[in-house]
């Protein structure tokens, strides 16, 4: 479903608005309240990574949309890639999730690299994502949507699901009892029963939230996960990712146009500009960094006084 005009243009005026990237966030999603572990915050770089990309490179035709990318993400980090229109950021997380081959390079999960599984076992591995656009069943029940999170784990035969008999009732009945837990978890239990399709755009942007974290992936990937919404949604949105990785360690990686509240949630940035990564540091010094401000701007700023993403 495309977005609402208005949407686009508040994404468009976040990307290319410094004052915007600089204002102020809501409490709720300020840094200092992450978790910590042993006094460091948790996706330390002591601790080996969930997720390595080894010089990644992607042309279409003769554009190249990803060009050696690098990236380590570590447990139960959340790590934003960010970058103007056209940087390569819808490719790389398609990259990851495996829907788009690369041309050069590896994608390692634990180590282990994703040219050896199939793309459609990635579930089995412990990765989840949601879609830019919504990919739900818009005349399925909440519940039945957050259900089909599950499917990839299904084992009984298809004779057996029709009939209800034997493991896949109690499949069945296990399945409905998780979905449930993340209905409760992220606040959507009051319309469990509803079509998803009759839902305000913000609730069906946290139902696919609810189908990812169903699986309680290891890596979750979120492409856009705030596009779309309303600042009050946002806030909730981060509010429930930043929950969602505390409750189940979940590693997250996402790909988000407001920078305000990438900002706010997030434990590093990566940038991605003209397919090159030109930063990978903490918000606070992805904010200053010049490249990655000129980049934004599109010019350089010698003449700035101090304001910075
Ligand atoms: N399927 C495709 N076919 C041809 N070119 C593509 C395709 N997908 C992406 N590109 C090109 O690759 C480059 C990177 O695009 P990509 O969509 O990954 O960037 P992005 O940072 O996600 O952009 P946006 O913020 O506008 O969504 C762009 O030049 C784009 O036109």
């Amino acid at each position: 479903m495309p977005l609402p005009s208005y949407a686009l243009g508040a994404m468009k005026a976040s990307v290319y608005a410094p004052e915007v990237l600089a204002r102020g966030l809501p409490s709720a999603l300020r840094r200092e309240q992450q978790p910590e572990r042993n006094g460091e915050p948790t996706g330390s770089a002591a601790a080996a990574p969930l997720l390595s990309l080894q010089g990644i490179g992607l042309s279409f035709g003769g554009v190249v949309a990803l060009a050696d990318i690098d990236l380590s993400v570590h447990p139960g980090e959340i790590r934003a890639i960010i970058g103007p229109n056209g940087a390569g950021k819808s490719s790389l997380i398609n990259v990851i999730s495996g829907v788009y081959q690369p041309d050069r390079g590896h994608v390692l999960l634990d180590g282990t690299s994703y040219a050896q599984v199939p793309t459609q076992r990635l579930a089995h591995l412990g990765v989840a994502r949601t879609f830019q656009n919504l990919a739900l069943f818009k005349g399925l029940s909440v519940l039945d949507n957050v259900a089909s999170g599950l499917a990839y784990k299904i084992r009984s035969n298809f004779a057996g699901q029709v009939l209800g008999m034997g493991r896949s009732r109690g499949e069945q009945r296990d399945t409905l009892s998780r979905a449930d837990q993340i209905l409760e978890f992220l606040d959507l239990a009051a319309v469990r029963d509803r079509l998803v399709g009759t839902l305000p755009y913000g609730l069906q942007k946290r139902v696919e939230l609810a189908r990812a974290l169903v699986a309680e992936p290891r890596l979750l990937l979120l492409d856009e996960p705030m596009a779309g919404m309303t600042a009050s949604e946002k806030s909730e949105m981060a509010g429930f990712v930043r929950a969602a990785r505390d409750r189940f360690a979940t590693t997250v990686v996402l790909i988000e146009h407001d920078v305000g509240v990438v900002m706010g949630l997030s434990d590093r940035i990566a940038v991605l500009d003209y397919g090159r990564k030109i930063a990978d540091a903490t918000p606070d010094e992805v904010r200053n960094d010049q490249r990655v401000i000129d980049a934004y701007l599109g010019v350089a700023s010698d003449n700035e006084d101090g304001a910075g993403i």
